[in-house]
């Protein structure tokens, strides 16, 4: 029988992390981020309409959008991150559904890499749900040392998303990723097991 798994988390808490682990063992993951980044390529819909909304000083000299510049101003002001959000995830979720149900004509699993699986009220469309949590103070750390972010900016981030400790009560399971990669995998290969999918 065909299984959508959602796996989501807050932001730096290591879905990528899991993500690629299980394309490791060959089980397909949709990515919400890289279908949101292909949404505002030069040219598609989602790009005219954030020129039209937020100007052109958000874009680079070669026209393509700045994505420092328009994170800096949709993290510090949630009206116009809804203005964005209203622009981008309708498209994000006609991509994703796509490609699921293309992937679900041959596999029997598929996963949803899904940071606002909860913010964005998607969560009817998979079957289980996977959260992937971190201490406040390790997702902070985390983050400012892969974006090289100030802490400021780290934290403006993170507190544009649902907290990770409500996530994770609407979960049917939990990654703790505050240990080792090693750790993680472990978790995640005994939840796959309870799952069948392994
Ligand atoms: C604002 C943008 C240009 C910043 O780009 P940047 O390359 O710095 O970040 P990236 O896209 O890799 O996102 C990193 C993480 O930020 C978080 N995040 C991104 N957008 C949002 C948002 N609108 N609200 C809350 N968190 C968000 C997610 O956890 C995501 O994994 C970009 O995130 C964007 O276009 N966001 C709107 C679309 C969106 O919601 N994408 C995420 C899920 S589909
Ligand atoms: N168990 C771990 N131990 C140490 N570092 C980790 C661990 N898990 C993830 N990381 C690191 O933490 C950072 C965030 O992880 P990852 O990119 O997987 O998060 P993410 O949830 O996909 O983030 P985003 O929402 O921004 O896409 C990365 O730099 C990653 O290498």
């Amino acid at each position: 029988m065909a299984l959508t798994i959602g796996l989501t988390g807050g932001i730096a808490s290591g879905k990528s992390t899991v993500a690629n682990m299980l394309k490791e063992w060959n089980i397909p993951v949709v990515d919400a981020d890289r279908i949101a980044r292909e949404a505002v390529n030069v040219g598609e819909e989602a790009y005219v309409r954030i020129v039209e909304t937020f100007g052109k000083d958000i874009l680079q000299k070669n026209g393509e959008i700045d994505r420092a510049k328009l994170g800096a101003l949709i993290f510090h002001d949630e009206e116009k991150r809804n203005q964005l959000n209203a622009i981008v995830h309708p498209a994000v979720r006609k991509k994703m559904l796509e490609q699921r149900d293309e992937i679900l004509q041959k596999n029997p699993v598929v996963v949803l890499d899904i940071p606002l699986l909860f913010e964005s009220n998607l969560t009817h469309f998979v079957d289980k749900i996977i959260v992937v949590y971190v201490d406040d103070a390790i997702q902070l750390e985390r983050l400012m040392k892969r974006n090289g972010f100030s802490q400021e900016e780290a934290l403006a981030r993170i507190h544009s998303q649902m907290p990770l400790s409500e996530k994770k009560v609407y979960a049917d399971a939990v990654i703790d990723n505050n240990g080792t990669i090693d750790q993680t995998r472990q978790q995640l290969l005994t939840i796959l097991s309870e799952w069948d999918v392994l």
